[in-house]
């Protein structure tokens, strides 16, 4: 038990959230590698850093503590021999072999103040930075059009997906896709080495350096005894056994996993870009995938051993029977037109963020689906989104919750 991680539920109130506001990495995109790099178009940074800061303030005014990634990491990193340990172990993610380029790129960020150097690896190192003094392999020598030593991490705004909080503790995440697994290394230091989290000896359900891969978006706390987790392009059926199991086996009071299997696409990435909790009984969801979804139940066997069961009722009898409740609304997406719900989910029309059951914060493009949540009786909270909605992402992926409220569900 600690006071710096609780998360309980998807909506009670939000009192403390971890961002990363957008900076230089989103200006090293270039058409050529904006697929591997997940994104479709390049935000226009200053208007991308205006949104974000419209979000952040939109929480503040919500009496919700904002902490930055880069200050959480600038201050794990403060020590030398930590930030040696965490360069030597971001070269060897970043595959650099060459000795003198190793030796060239970590004096480069050790001459930097540590906010700095934070930034420099967030954003990226070009080739024309850094000279090589001595050619210690052929690598060296060999000069191809490939502009970076290390690459930029352009997704780093969406803090929801390299870690995720669950009761008290949190999942350290294995990342599906070669283009965000360094993104992990962060929080992996502010974990061990941040004074306030090393303090807390929080619990770690889930560890990068373990194969199978799990992202946060996939997580969904649905209440203190309910997890839904998406089992998804990104998301493994090994990795959610293994969160299970952790969570079982430490009585943290949750007692049922829900893992959604949905469409392995790019469209429907992660659970939340299809589903999402806006209130104690009502849910957005994207029409789409209503008919292919299949729900599995997974709960504690005997001898720390796992449950499995396919429930094929319809999906809110699953939700009503798992968080006890007498009915549970199904929002829909763009009401459900093919056309609407389509283009709102694109822009992530489902991925709402409550900070408080029945108010959530979202993109004021998906101006259909936000009113039919406000006609529901929701508050919504939006904020611009011409920029941000590029790195295909909503309110939900651009945060990680730290700290919320223990609502009665
Ligand atoms: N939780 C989410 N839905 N995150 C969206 C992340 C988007 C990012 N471009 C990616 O492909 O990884």
């Amino acid at each position: 038990m600690n006071s710096l991680i609780n998360i309980t539920s998807e909506i009670g109130k939000l009192k403390k959230v971890l961002l990363h506001r957008p900076g230089n990495e989103v200006e090293n995109l270039v058409p050529e590698y904006l697929g591997r790099l997940l994104f479709d178009d390049i935000p226009y940074l200053k208007i991308a850093q205006e949104e974000h800061d419209k979000f952040a303030q939109v929480l503040r005014e919500n009496d919700v503590e904002v902490v930055y990634l880069e200050e959480l990491a600038t201050s794990a990193l403060s020590d030398d021999k930590i930030k040696i340990e965490f360069l030597e172990e971001m070269m060897d993610e970043s595959r650099i072999n060459s000795p003198s380029l190793r030796q060239a790129l970590i004096e480069y960020l050790l001459s930097m103040p540590t906010s700095s150097m934070v930034d420099k690896i967030m954003s990226g190192i070009r080739k024309e930075e850094i000279k090589i003094k001595e050619v210690t392999s052929l690598a060296d020598l060999m000069m191809d059009d490939y502009p970076f030593y290390l690459d930029p991490m352009p997704n780093l705004y969406f803090t929801r997906d390299p870690g995720a909080a669950i009761g008290n503790g949190i999942t350290l995440n294995k990342m599906h896709t070669e283009a965000r697994r360094r993104e992990t290394l962060f929080l992996k230091y502010i974990h061990k080495y941040h004074k306030d989290f090393k303090e807390s000896n929080i619990p770690l359900w889930y560890d990068r350096t373990l194969p199978f891969s799990i992202e946060g978006g996939d997580e969904l706390i649905l209440s203190s005894k309910v997890v839904a987790i998406g089992c998804s392009e990104r998301t493994s059926p090994e990795a959610i056994e293994i969160v299970a199991k952790n969570l079982f086996k430490e009585n943290t009071g949750f007692e049922k996993v829900l893992v959604f299997e949905i469409p392995k696409c790019r469209a429907f990435m992660h659970l939340d870009t299809v589903f999402t909790m806006v209130d104690y009984d009502k849910f957005t969801i994207h029409p789409a995938i209503q008919g292919p979804l299949s729900v599995y139940e997974v709960t504690k066997g005997a001898n720390n051993t796992l449950k499995f069961k396919h429930n094929t009722s319809p999906l809110e009898e699953i939700l009503k029977d798992a968080l006890k409740l007498d009915s549970v609304e199904l929002i829909k997406c763009g009401g459900g037109d093919f056309i609407v719900a389509g283009r709102e989910q694109w822009n992530d029309g489902s991925n709402t963020l409550s900070i408080a059951p029945g108010v959530v914060i979202t993109y004021e493009r998906n101006y259909v689906t936000n009113e039919i949540l406000d006609k529901k009786g929701i508050k919504v909270l939006s904020i611009p989104s011409s920029e941000l909605s590029r790195g295909r992402g909503g309110p939900r992926c651009m945060s990680m919750p730290l700290y919320r409220e223990n609502i009665n569900l």
